[in-house]
């Protein structure tokens, strides 16, 4: 696996280690990097805004506001109407700061607000562009700056814009309860940073694009980092081609334990995200209430039928599999969490453990030991509290996130919007594909399907994790080409897997 084709999430520290290297190593002047950044930020805002609303941009004295001052010229140069606002002691700028602002003062006359009473009326419709701090923000912001971000905050701006991360939230972490700019769009330089990444900071990142400004690959390739987030690139690097001449043996064997009385449409999603993602063979075991519906809508798939009626039981006999998936629509019911055990017990190969039978193992949570090699949880949140208790705040949850991931020796894959992978070794992955349409009832149900898929297709338990997720995210979004978010069901997700690996396995 060559994780040098994820994007890596740098700590502050690494990312000033970056742009240093660069400086030195390519070289380039500092001044022209940030000219690089500014440049790149602007060719992408240029894509999103138009020319017929006010651009006010908000300039600390550090390297951010410097950004700012060469993003407000090269949008004079573009012809937008901006207005420049200053905080902080300009005599103490950094150089780069300087230059840029002796390279702006010829063009308009920057206003400094020493004094809320200078600070600008904000109109319905005007764009505000964020770049008092950047990534070298070290404690609460306070004072001048908090009044000035929460004026920002309840203002009436269509739209505010981020310079590589919102003023006031750290890169790792926030900074107590100092002021932090609530931002519809940040376009963050060369990798995300971790807070972008976390629900708890939605407000401060909105939007996220990042953008590549070159630093330097051979500094990207060399700094060993704990944490990535997926792209493209990355993904298309662990699919494995069919051979010329397999045949469906080859292309694996799964088994999916799901169903139960009037949760027969969890079985169905799995069963046919299972088939959509490539998997040679497919039996499905249901309860026997089941099985007129999985042969009439899924008639790819075998069926094995429960004696007991109306919920699952019956595990037993897992000879020939190689992936198992189990939990989707399977209830709670006492029999059917005998035989969870039981099925624990006897598989000799990865399972692939969701919603119910996560359930199931929050109420017994011994059984958690005796998971087979390779397994993979997929947890919601909703489950994954019953699994690991409360969190206090995000970054607990990844802490508890990662310790169970290490603890089971398994992956664990927490959804939500970036949904996580966590490894036994202390990786963390973020997905980059989805969007709010997802959350919707039989989304992880066609997610339990698809991993199960590529780990009964020999992909390793992390790959198989990896590319599932991205799939079932990037499926979502092709719906949204044609279809509103709140539109999209479960079976859309299915429906779009086909073009989206086709589209990932082109060159
Ligand atoms: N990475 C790259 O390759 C590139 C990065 N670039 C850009 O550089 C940005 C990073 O710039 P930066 O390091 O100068 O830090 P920045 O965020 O502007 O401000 C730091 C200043 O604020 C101060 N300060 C801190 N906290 C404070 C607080 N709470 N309240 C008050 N003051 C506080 C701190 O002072 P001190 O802590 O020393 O007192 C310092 O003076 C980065 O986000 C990107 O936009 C691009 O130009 C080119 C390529
Ligand atoms: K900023």
């Amino acid at each position: 696996m060559n994780s040098n084709l994820c994007l890596k999430i740098f700590s502050a520290e690494q990312t000033r280690q970056a742009d240093q290297y660069t400086i030195t190593h390519e070289p380039i002047a500092s001044i022209d990097l940030m000219e690089r950044a500014s440049t790149c930020f602007v060719q992408a805002f240029l894509r999103d805004y138009s020319k017929d609303q006010s651009v006010k941009v908000f300039c600390g004295t550090g390297n951010n506001g410097g950004d700012g001052l060469a993003i407000a010229r090269l949008l004079l140069d573009a012809d937008y109407h901006v207005e420049v606002y200053l905080l902080g002691d300009v005599e103490k700028g950094t150089p780069d700061f300087q230059s840029n602002l002796k390279k702006l003062k010829g063009l308009l006359a920057p206003v400094w607000v020493s004094d809320m009473v200078v600070f600008p009326t904000i109109e319905n419709g005007d764009l505000v562009i964020d770049a008092l701090f950047g990534s070298g923000v070290s404690r609460p912001v306070e004072g001048i700056y908090a009044e000035c971000i929460e004026a920002i905050n309840r203002s009436m701006a269509k739209d505010v814009i981020a310079v590589d991360i919102a003023s006031g939230l750290g890169c790792e972490t926030r900074y107590g309860k100092g002021a932090v700019m609530e931002v519809s769009h940040t376009i963050t330089f060369q990798s995300p940073k971790l807070t972008q990444l976390l629900p708890e900071n939605d407000v401060h990142t909105g939007r996220l694009d990042v953008i590549n400004i070159g630093l330097s690959e051979e500094f990207i390739r060399s700094v060993a980092v704990q944490q990535y987030f997926l792209t493209e690139a990355f993904i298309k690097s662990l699919l494995i081609p069919r051979k010329k001449y397999a045949h469906k043996g080859d292309a694996g064997r799964s088994l999916i334990v799901a169903g139960s009385f009037g949760k027969m449409g969890a079985a169905v999603l799995a069963a046919q995200a299972c088939l959509r993602s490539g998997v040679g063979l497919l039996t499905m075991q249901v309860p026997e209430c089941g099985v007129d519906i999985l042969q009439s809508t899924t008639p790819e798939a075998m069926v094995r039928a429960d004696k007991n009626s109306k919920v699952n039981e019956k595990f037993d006999d897992l000879e020939g599999f190689d992936a198992i998936g189990v939990g989707p629509g399977i209830g709670t019911e006492d029999e059917t969490a005998k035989r969870l055990k039981l099925l624990i017990g006897s598989s000799k190969v990865p399972m692939v453990l969701d919603a119910d039978a996560l359930n199931i193992l929050s109420q017994h949570p011994t059984w958690l030991e005796y998971l087979p090699k390779g397994s993979v949880l997929t947890p919601h949140p909703g489950e994954f509290t019953r699994l690991v208790g409360e969190w206090d705040d995000d970054a607990h949850k990844l802490a508890l996130q990662m310790e169970l991931a290490q603890r089971l020796d398994a992956i664990v894959l927490l959804k939500g919007a970036h949904s996580t992978v966590a490894t036994p070794d202390g990786r963390l992955f973020f997905n980059s594909t989805g969007n709010p349409g997802m959350a919707t009832g039989g989304s992880g149900d066609v997610l339990t399907g698809m991993v199960t898929a590529f780990l009964a297709q020999g992909y390793d338990s992390l790959s198989a994790t990896l590319v599932a997720c991205f799939v079932h995210g990037r499926a979502g979004d092709l719906f949204l080409a044609e279809g509103a978010e709140e539109s999209l069901i479960a079976s859309d997700l299915i429906t779009k897997t086909p073009l989206v690996l086709k589209c990932l396995k082109s060159r």
